[in-house]
């Protein structure tokens, strides 16, 4: 499909996140021509052809737009006493989940939708272009079906996460099979992922195994939450059942980094070829709202891993969509460079959602990176460097938005 062609000119650094265009990727004096939803040339300004319309960028920086591959968007209520106790001191406890069921459950599908709409309409005023939410505040067959059904309608990518915490009144092993079951069946229209709560007070390494041979069997596309509240089989789990992510990832002992980084060990980092692994995303804004320790993205990078960087936003742990945010956090409390976080929420994020290449066909494209051919999702900066994301945290960043050749922001 073709349609208008629009220059963006005048790029005073444009982060390509091409593993084409080897590590750095980044352009200076560049252009960008999009036509319709895709990119169709990219190069320096000066050999930039003609469009049919044309923005100049005044000298800023262009990104891809981010790819949030890990958010909670389906829900009603909010947990403000909740983060309010957390604050003076209380633990993060799964249990907390209930209360946002409660809320969503009471919610008409109406409401549930302008909710999502409202918050997904937020994660684009952020600069977000490509967005992945999951179920998990239903955990009956009719609600996880809803709010599957909800999601579908308004993320690029929905994760059902029907093991999310057992039901209060319900025998863990009986809930396991409904989501196993019945529950899957009446998902499986709406969703290209599965995913387990794998830790202490939502779901056993037992009860984990058999939802992702049962989701496996049918044909989705694993992850796993893992490893966010304290050491566990959850990255153990994700590399068995070869899951293209595991999230949180917050305590890992060697043998953990190790199995991650060996299914990268047939991956060309560089060059984005080979045998893809088991992504790790980390997810700062929920390591902060939580008091965890920040996940060790520095320590996956150097052993080799291909890291993510997603927002959570959920009203438990992550009441925020904000990318920029996250990858502030990543720059100046987890050691990586304003580049790989860059990477992570863009290339890592689309790593985790399978959608670093795609055939570039309509609806197929590649998102993530800006190449010709990928997805138009770009992402314009207030600053002339991605650094300034960094450099000035908490600043209004984000001054235009293109999702998919269309103007956003
Ligand atoms: N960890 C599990 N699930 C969510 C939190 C859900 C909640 O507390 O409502 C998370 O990713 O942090
Ligand atoms: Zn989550």
């Amino acid at each position: 499909m073709t349609g208008p062609s629009t220059l963006i000119t005048n790029i005073g650094e444009l982060a390509t996140v091409d593993p084409a265009r080897g590590t750095e990727g980044v352009l200076r004096d560049a252009a960008v021509v999009m036509e319709g939803e895709r990119i169709s040339w990219l190069g320096p300004a000066a050999g930039a052809p003609d469009a049919d319309a044309r923005f100049d960028a005044e000298g800023r920086a262009v990104l891809p737009g981010w790819v949030d591959s890990h958010t909670h968007l389906v829900f009603a209520g909010d947990r403000t006493a909740e983060f309010e106790a957390r604050m003076a001191g209380q633990d993060y406890a799964a249990g907390g989940i209930a209360v946002t069921v409660a809320a969503t459950r009471g919610a008409s599908d109406y409401d549930l939708t302008r909710l999502l709409l409202g918050r997904a309409a937020e994660a684009v005023a952020g600069g977000t272009t490509y967005l992945e939410t999951k179920t998990g505040y239903g955990l009956s067959i009719e609600q996880e079906a809803r709010s599957a059904r909800i999601a579908s309608t308004v993320a690029d990518q929905v994760t059902y996460l029907g093991a999310h915490l057992v039901p209060a009144g319900m025998d863990a092993d009986e809930y396991t099979d409904l989501v196993c079951g019945g529950m899957l069946a009446a998902v499986r229209p709406y969703v290209q992922w599965a995913d387990v709560f794998c830790e202490r007070g939502a779901f056993t390494e037992a009860q984990s195994r058999r939802v992702l041979a049962a989701c496996r069997d049918a044909g989705l596309g694993l992850r796993v939450h893992g490893n966010q509240l304290g050491e566990g089989p959850g990255v153990r789990l994700a590399v068995e059942f070869g899951a293209a992510s595991v999230d949180h990832v917050n305590y890992l002992n060697d043998d953990d980094v190790d199995a991650l980084a060996g299914t990268w060990s047939g991956w060309d980092t560089r060059g984005g070829t080979g045998q893809r692994g088991t992504v790790a995303t980390c997810l700062p804004a929920c390591d902060l709202s939580t008091r965890q320790p920040l996940a060790p993205g520095r320590r996956l990078l150097d052993a080799g891993v291909e890291v993510a960087l997603a927002s959570n936003c959920n009203p438990g742990t992550s009441y925020t969509s904000s990318m920029n945010y996250c990858v502030a956090t990543a720059v100046l409390q987890m050691g990586l460079s304003v580049q790989e976080a860059v990477r992570a929420a863009t290339y890592g994020g689309a790593l985790a959602l399978g959608r670093h290449v795609g055939p570039d066909e309509d609806g197929l494209r590649a998102v993530g990176s800006i190449a010709v051919g990928h997805r138009a999702d770009l992402h314009l900066l207030n600053a002339p460097s991605a650094t300034h994301l960094a450099y000035r945290p908490g600043m209004p960043m984000t001054a235009a938005v293109w999702r998919a050749g269309e103007r956003a922001v």
